[in-house]
C-alpha cells in the first residue's frame, strides 16, 4: 500500500526547513513518498512578493534533486486561480486509488488557521493530517476541536504529530535578506541559491 505524503506551500523560496519537515516526516511515519506541490496562487496570501510559479517549481526540483523519496508536482500551478487544497486532494486521490493512503503535512502555523480553507470537512474525509512543529506556535487544541475536521481524523493528530528540531526560518525572511543584498548561505541548498543568483529572483531594487 502507497502512503504518500503531500506538502503544499508557496515554497518562495524553498528552504531547509521545508526539506527537514520533508525527511523528518517521510521517516518518522514510513511513508512511500513524500510529493512536494508548490501552490499556483496561494489562497490566502497576498500576491506581493510570490515570484512566477514556475521559478518556484524550479527551485523546489533544484532541492530535492539528490532525494529518491522526494517529487515535486506541477499539479497546483497548472491550475489556474487559487489553489485549493481541496481540489488538489481530488486529483490526487483519483491518481494514486482507493488503496493510497494520502498525508497533508502541515506546520503548526497551517494547522491553526484551517478553520479558513475550504471544504475543511470533506478534505478531511479525503486524507491525514500530519503537523510538524514550527516555532514559536504551538499547535492549538481548541481550534482543532471546534474545526469542522471529521472527528475521526481530529482525534488522529495528535497521534501522528511530528517533532521536528525547531527551525526559526521562513521564506520571508529569506527574501528579506536577499532584498537587502545579505547572504542566504546555508538557509537554502546551494543549487538553489545559485538558481536565485542566475534569475536575479528577490534581487536589491
Ligand atoms: N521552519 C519551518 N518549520 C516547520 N514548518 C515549516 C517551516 N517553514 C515552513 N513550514 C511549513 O511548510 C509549509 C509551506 O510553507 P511556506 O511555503 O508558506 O513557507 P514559509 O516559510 O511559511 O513562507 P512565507 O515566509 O513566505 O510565509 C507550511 O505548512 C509551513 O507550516
Ligand atoms: O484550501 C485552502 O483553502 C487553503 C488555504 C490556505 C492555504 N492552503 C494550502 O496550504 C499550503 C501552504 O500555503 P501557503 O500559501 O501559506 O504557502 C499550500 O499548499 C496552500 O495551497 C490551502
Amino acid at each position: 500500500m502507497m502512503n504518500i505524503g503531500i506538502f503544499g506551500g508557496s515554497f518562495n523560496p524553498i528552504h531547509i526547513g521545508h526539506l527537514i519537515v520533508a525527511e523528518e516526516v517521510f521517516q518518522q511515519r514510513k511513508l512511500s513518498k513524500i510529493l512536494f506541490i508548490p501552490t499556483g496562487i496561494s489562497p490566502h496570501k497576498e500576491s506581493g512578493g510570490l515570484i512566477d510559479s514556475f521559478h518556484r517549481y524550479e527551485m523546489v526540483k533544484q532541492a530535492i534533486g539528490d532525494n529518491e523519496h522526494f517529487e515535486v508536482s506541477d499539479i497546483e500551478i497548472k491550475r489556474p486561480g487559487k489553489s485549493y487544497t481541496i481540489d488538489t486532494i481530488k486529483i490526487l486521490r483519483e491518481t494514486y486509488g482507493p488503496g493510497s493512503n494520502l498525508f497533508l503535512i502541515l506546520g503548526t502555523d497551517m494547522i491553526n488557521e484551517i478553520n479558513t480553507w475550504k471544504d475543511i470537512e470533506e478534505l478531511s474525509c479525503m486524507c491525514h493530517f500530519i503537523v510538524v512543529n514550527r516555532f514559536p506556535i504551538t499547535l492549538n487544541g481548541e481550534i482543532i476541536k471546534k474545526s469542522a475536521i471529521s472527528g475521526e481524523k481530529k482525534a488522529e493528530i495528535e497521534k501522528l504529530m511530528v517533532q521536528i528540531p525547531s527551525l526559526d526560518i521562513s521564506s520571508t525572511e529569506i527574501r528579506k535578506k536577499l532584498s537587502k543584498g545579505l547572504s542566504i548561505k546555508y538557509l537554502v541548498p546551494e543549487r538553489v541559491e545559485n538558481y536565485i543568483r542566475k534569475h536575479s529572483l528577490y534581487a536589491k531594487r
